[in-house]
């Protein structure tokens, strides 16, 4: 069955529909090439005026090549032979007498923009569904159906480029501006303003719109040298060279420009077939799929939505989470702080975020005060007994957060959830003497809020499912990944922190240098290092979950002592200026005087690559006991939680797929050797099984998994989340009463 549906108008103009049969979302599969050619070849036997292209689904064009498709690609001639495919599919589109035009409402992504961008016009809706972009890097890929080769032509180099190595969606206003679609228009008479177009009669070629100094710069080889050589030497600096996918970009968007049309698309085609067999696409393709996997998970439409929420303390935390209540998921807010100038400060904080999308033209003045309008505050509880959820991100102690519980449950209604951004302290315990703790929930942020993608829920044993579902919903309506983890000290992402950065002070307590302990880790693929990220944190921060962790999980969660020393100086990170670097309007650098506070003398002994593995063994070892303990329900969340919630490299899948491929045995020799020095590193009791048995976390061909899913009972039992207050400078309502 064709996912074409082909009709003719009375102008002679025919209207295809697109639309995949029992599927959320049209995809590309391998039918779609043979089906596009047959409606094509009725349009010249009809001999139509012009052909439209629009989707029978009610929120999206085509969401991109099907990519379970590109899974079965075996070998890279499999691969090839897709990307050529659908070069000729779209080649025959240009190659039509009459002219075609896409008729685009929502998302118009990857294969199903190159598809668009084939046809001689494209239309599409104002709507905020409509988004359309080539967004392949980010599953590792290249756009492989001719969207290096045609994005350029249309919208320059640059713009191109810049779209492309970032995977960024477009929206309508931004698109008609740039030039990529002749207009945006009402969704109601999209079809009406295609029609018109299909009858102007094939598209001449329209040069780019440029300023002058890009007009200067595209247009000659000088120029264009430059531009493909910063493009390069940037990648190089934000990716470190571990991800293929730009370089290859670079090279068929390069290839667009100084090759004949035959070689330039074979450069995109071989480009697109290295790629999709390269362990990096497979990790990132992986990772779409477990996001959205976990989409359904937890979710419940016979639950009130949560509709009205109160954040308590207007410190950074609570800002953030303010802004994400009011703009991503649309809900009323209401701030409380002790002080009417921490609610000043959040409400400022939300409004600062929304001036910028305001200046770079993303959102009107009246969006900005229609969304501002959503956020009030104050120092009592007025318009608590309105609220469906409370969020409390105030200071890490656990009798303000107990009175707090009181509080809500005074004077807020009975429904009311008590959401505690906790980063450390057992939710169970700041339940302890709620008078409805099937109410209570860990919701734990990460900083800054409104970037950081991950939230940890953390439900202790007496919440109900209800109070799961309505918060997991919520979690995702502020654009979150939602993993549920058990309510044990530590959680997940903060339990696999704290063993790798503590690895990492011991090894400056040993002369590794400052600098060489984070380039290391940078190298192997995180954002920042481990040091580094302390003093983003906060190391008073890390000092308070420290003995928490150690009294409730054991000595190996022991922080170096000589870190009072930096608390005691003053030094606590970047909101002080000063922590193992100083911060500076010219930027920050190593301080030098934390050797000799801490009594370190610079002994240099092993090599970056040894203390990445140190240091990551820790993390790998702690992220199997989490799964062994039920903290995660799976490897997957595992994953998830380590890439979305510290940066753990993408590429390599997540602590789990990243020992599936180095293979249990060698992670597990590796912790053994290590552990001969310092019994921190005895692997991971499920790691020795797994090693002896040759199984790994995930089914493969090969293998048999032993430990994929935790038991169905803990499982269900897995709850529990947190969030550091990192970076926020502490407002008035964090300190305790
Ligand atoms: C040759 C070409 O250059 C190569 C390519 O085109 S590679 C593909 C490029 N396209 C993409 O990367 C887009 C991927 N999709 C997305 O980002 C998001 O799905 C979206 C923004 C379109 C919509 O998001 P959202 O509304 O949250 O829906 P989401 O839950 O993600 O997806 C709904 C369903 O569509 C599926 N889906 C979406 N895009 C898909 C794709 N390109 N291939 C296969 N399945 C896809 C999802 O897996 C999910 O399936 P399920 O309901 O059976 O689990």
């Amino acid at each position: 069955m064709s996912v074409f549906t082909y009709e003719l108008n009375e102008k002679r103009v025919a209207i295809v529909t697109i639309d995949v049969p029992g599927e959320k979302m049209n995809t590309l599969r391998d039918s779609f090439a043979d089906d596009l050619l047959v409606t094509l070849k009725q349009g010249q036997d009809d001999n139509i005026t012009g052909m439209v292209f629009i989707s029978g689904k009610a929120d999206n064009f085509i969401a991109g090549a099907d990519i379970k498709m590109l899974d079965s690609a075996e070998q890279r001639e499999d691969a090839l032979a897709l990307s050529e495919m659908c070069q000729q599919a779209f080649f025959s589109m240009k190659k039509q007498p009459y002219p075609t035009v896409a008729a685009i409402h929502g998302a118009a992504l990857g294969g199903g923009l190159e598809f668009a961008l084939a046809c001689d016009y494209r239309i599409c809706t104002d709507s905020v569904l409509t988004k359309l972009g080539l967004p392949e890097v980010q599953l590792g890929l290249l756009p492989g159906g001719g969207g290096t080769q045609r994005l350029p032509k249309l919208v320059g180099i640059q713009k191109a480029l810049e779209w492309m190595l970032t995977g960024k969606q477009i929206r309508a206003k931004q698109a008609k501006k740039a030039g990529l679609v002749n207009d945006s228009v009402p969704h109601s008479i999209l079809l009406d303003v295609a029609a018109k177009y299909a009858m102007k009669g094939k598209a001449k070629v329209v040069q780019p719109k440029l300023d002058k100094i890009s007009k200067l710069l595209e247009s000659n080889p000088f120029g264009r040298n430059i531009i493909f050589k910063k493009a390069h030497d940037n990648v190089m600096k934000k990716t470190g060279g571990h991800y293929p996918a730009p370089l290859n970009i670079i090279k068929a968007v390069r290839a667009s420009v100084e090759l004949g049309e035959l070689k330039a698309y074979k450069t995109e085609a071989e480009g697109f077939a290295d790629l999709v067999m390269t362990d990096v696409s497979k990790s990132l393709r992986g990772i779409f799929f477990a996001t959205t996997e976990m989409k359904k998970e937890y979710k419940s439409d016979d639950v009130a939505p949560v509709k009205r929420t109160a954040v308590l303390g207007g410190g950074l935390m609570g800002a953030g989470i303010a802004h994400v209540s009011a703009v991503k998921a649309g809900a009323l807010v209401r701030i409380k702080d002790v002080a009417q100038q921490g609610v000043s400060n959040a409400m400022n904080y939300s409004y600062k975020i929304l001036s910028k999308r305001q200046k770079r033209r993303i959102m009107s003045h009246s969006e900005l005060q229609l969304t501002m309008n959503r956020i009030t505050g104050g120092t009592d509880y007025t318009a608590f007994k309105h609220v469906d959820m409370v969020i409390e991100a105030v200071f890490e102690d656990l009798n303000l957060k107990q009175s707090m519980v009181a509080d809500i449950e005074r004077e807020s209604r009975e429904d009311t959830i008590f959401a505690s951004n906790t980063s450390s302290l057992p939710i169970s315990q700041i339940a302890e003497q709620a008078q409805r703790p099937e109410n209570v929930i860990g919701l734990h942020y990460f900083s800054p809020v409104e970037k950081m993608p991950l939230v940890e829920i953390i439900p202790h044993e007496g919440t109900s499912q209800e109070t799961i579902s309505r918060t997991v919903n919520f979690a995702r309506k502020q654009g979150k990944t939602p993993i549920v983890v058990k309510d044990k000290a530590g959680f997940y992402v903060n339990r696999i922190l704290a063993p790798y950065v503590n690895e990492a002070a011991n090894l400056l307590l040993a002369g590794e240098p400052i600098e060489k302990i984070d380039q290391a880790l940078v190298e192997f693929g995180f954002p920042v290092g481990p040091l580094a990220l302390l003093d983003e944190v906060g190391i008073d921060i890390g000092s308070k979950i420290a003995p928490i962790l150690e009294k409730e999980l054991g000595e190996r969660f022991k922080a170096p002592n000589a870190f009072e020393r930096l608390i005691d100086s003053k030094r606590l990170g970047r909101k002080t200026d000063r922590g193992f670097y100083t911060y500076e309007k010219k930027g920050k650098k190593v301080d030098e005087s934390v050797y000799e506070l801490l009594g370190i003398t610079q002994s240099p002994r092993l090599n970056k690559q040894e203390i990445a593995s140190r240091c990551v063994a820790q993390m790998l070892n702690e992220a199997a006991r989490c799964l062994d303990e039920g903290i995660i329900a799976s490897a997957r969340d595992g994953d998830i939680g380590a890439i979305f919630g510290i940066g753990f490299p993408p590429f390599l899948g997540g602590p789990f797929s990243y020992m599936d491929k180095r293979g249990i045995n060698k992670v597990c020799s590796e912790l053994s050797t290590y552990a001969s020095e310092n019994v921190v590193f005895t692997p991971a009791e499920s790691l020795m099984k797994l090693a002896d048995s040759g199984a790994c976390f995930y089914a493969t061909d090969k293998v048999q998994t032993v430990l994929v899913e935790v038991p169905t009972e803990q499982a269900k039992d897995s709850v529990q989340a947190e969030s550091d207050n990192v970076v926020a400078k502490p407002s008035s309502e964090e300190k305790p009463a």
